[in-house]
């Protein structure tokens, strides 16, 4: 049974694209289940003049494509929506929005509760935050919690400034930092089959893991979003968050509970004990490249919005390494790009093969009989985890065949599954931290990527590298041939 949120959520960014495609029809879907009803309203704004009944309008058409499980549901979950025009830069608009939360309080019953969700450009997260203490948006007697879209920061200085600036107005416990994959059923299914399965745990470390594979491969380009990603880059874009926040996962310690205080202090120190690179060691441990023209695609630096120079990279791969007792001496391998064969996110975690193999024949030293162990947890499109174990081939004689033992979620479960948005949303709603990040898994995070960035600023790259289609340079390949190791998933294979 579902328990009801109560809140005014204001929405900075609310006529914005991700409002449109994700946030509204997260909130609809919560309102389906109950966990919005009676005693919420969302306050939209931003520059456009638009009245409630145009807002709620907007509201609707952004989730005709969901099915209504009772008739007028969407018209009805709309008349919790309402709009004022603001520009976040000018002080005094700031009054109009306090004095329209306060109304929709008393009419919704919301008990003081605010949520402020932060759903545009980057530059007036700040700026936000500090008007909303100075022209006393905050109430003082429900929660005031902030929802904060990335990027936090395009490296340390920026995001250290920027927190600082939140800081001035919000605790760390009231800060909710999104990173949508925090939000997506496998990411959150690592904890489960790390720490609720012995035959797990007890071999998630250096002596049984030889290598751990995370990659998240896009077959879309940048489509409208030139402007943003030629500025950003793959490294920014995807790994100083999605990969980091996955990598810690896998890489934690168990914490004491599952509680979103203790899991933070386990990613912390996971991320402290995260080798950060010498220039030297960066340029030997990443790979960058940019996609060129092929397959029916253009180059990269052909698209619109797109710099004909740019040096900006569409794809990253790596290998980090921890110092820590559990992990010393084992790679992880990480990849992300953009126009790669396929679109999926998936992790694969190789382990070390037995230190002699009976089955080998003694004759012949180049026959190796055994695979590795392979568990791959596969995050999108499909879900679900598979495990490679070798088995005796069926018949006369004894060799052996790689064989998998796998669990994937059906589609009724995937249909039944929150999206990250909503999922986000609702943790939001109850004040819950784990699938959020905080700030000093942020700052190491930038603190290791800085490294790499600074470096490639300064070298020119030799772009493009690689074809659409591909999974990548062929460097992403050399990366692990040079320690003997491949990637699991690869073309042709
Ligand atoms: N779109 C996406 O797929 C994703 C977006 N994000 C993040 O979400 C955030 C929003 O992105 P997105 O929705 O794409 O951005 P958009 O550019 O589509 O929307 C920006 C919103 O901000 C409003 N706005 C701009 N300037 C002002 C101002 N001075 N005062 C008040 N309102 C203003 C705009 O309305 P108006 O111009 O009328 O004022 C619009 O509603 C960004 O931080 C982005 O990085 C993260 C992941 C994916
Ligand atoms: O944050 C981002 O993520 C998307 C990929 O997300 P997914 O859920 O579709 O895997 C990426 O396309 C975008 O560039 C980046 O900003």
């Amino acid at each position: 049974m579902a328990t009801e949120n109560k809140a005014v959520i204001t929405l900075f960014g609310a006529t914005g694209d991700l409002a449109k495609r994700k946030l509204y029809t997260a909130l609809f879907k919560l309102y389906q289940k109950g966990y919005l009803a009676d005693h919420f309203a969302l306050l939209g704004t931003s520059r456009h003049e638009m009245s409630d009944e145009e807002f709620q309008k907007l509201v609707q058409d952004s989730i005709k494509d969901i099915e209504e499980t009772r008739n007028g549901e969407a018209a009805d979950f709309s008349k919790h929506f309402f709009y004022k025009a603001h520009d976040v830069t000018k002080p005094e608009h700031y009054t109009i929005l306090k004095d329209r939360i306060a109304e929709l309080d008393k009419q919704f019953g919301t008990d003081g509760n605010r949520l402020f969700y932060m759903s545009m450009a980057p530059q007036f997260f700040g700026t936000i935050a500090l008007n909303l203490k100075k022209q006393g948006l905050l109430s003082d007697d429900g929660f005031n919690r902030l929802v904060i879209e990335k990027p936090f920061g395009r490296d340390f200085d920026s995001a250290k400034k920027l927190n600082d600036e939140l800081s001035k107005t919000f605790d760390e416990d009231q800060i909710f930092r999104i990173d949508h994959y925090l939000g997506k059923e496998m990411v959150q299914n690592i904890q489960a089959l790390r720490f609720g399965n012995t035959i797990i745990e007890s071999l998630w470390n250096n002596r049984y893991i030889d290598n751990i594979q995370v990659t998240l491969s896009e077959k879309l380009g940048v489509e409208e979003r030139a402007g943003y990603y030629d500025n950003s880059g793959a490294l920014r874009d995807m790994v100083q968050n999605h990969i980091m926040q996955i990598v810690a996962q896998l890489a934690m310690e168990q914490p004491v509970s599952f509680t979103d205080t203790d899991v933070r202090v386990e990613k912390i120190k996971a991320l402290r004990s995260l080798r950060v690179y010498t220039p030297s060691e960066a340029a030997a441990n990443f790979v960058r490249g940019q996609y060129d023209a092929g397959n029916g695609t253009e180059a990269y630096r052909d698209a619109d919005g797109v710099d004909p120079e740019s040096g900006t990279e569409t794809f990253v791969a790596a290998k980090l390494l921890f110092d820590n007792y559990r992990w010393s001496g084992v790679p992880f391998y990480v990849r992300t790009g953009k126009k790669l064969a396929d679109k999926f996110t998936r992790i694969d975690v190789v382990f070390k093969k037995p230190l002699i193999d009976i089955f080998a024949d003694p004759r012949n030293e180049s026959d190796q009989s055994l695979n590795s162990n392979v568990l791959t947890i596969f995050v999108e499109p499909k879900s679900g985890f598979a495990m490679q174990l070798n088995a005796k081939r069926a018949g006369q004689g004894f060799t052996t065949q790689p064989v998998n033992l796998s669990y994937l979620q059906s589609d009724s479960d995937k249909k039944e599954a929150p999206e990250p948005y909503e999922r986000l949303f609702h943790d939001a709603l109850e004040g819950n931290h784990t699938n959020f990040a905080s700030w000093a898994e942020i700052a190491y995070a930038w603190k290791f990527v800085d490294v790499i960035r600074k470096l490639w600023d300064i070298e020119k790259p030799q772009f493009p590298n690689y074809t659409p289609g591909s999974m990548g340079p062929a460097a992403s390949d050399e990366l692990l041939a040079r320690d003997g190791r491949k990637w699991v998933y690869r073309l042709n294979h």
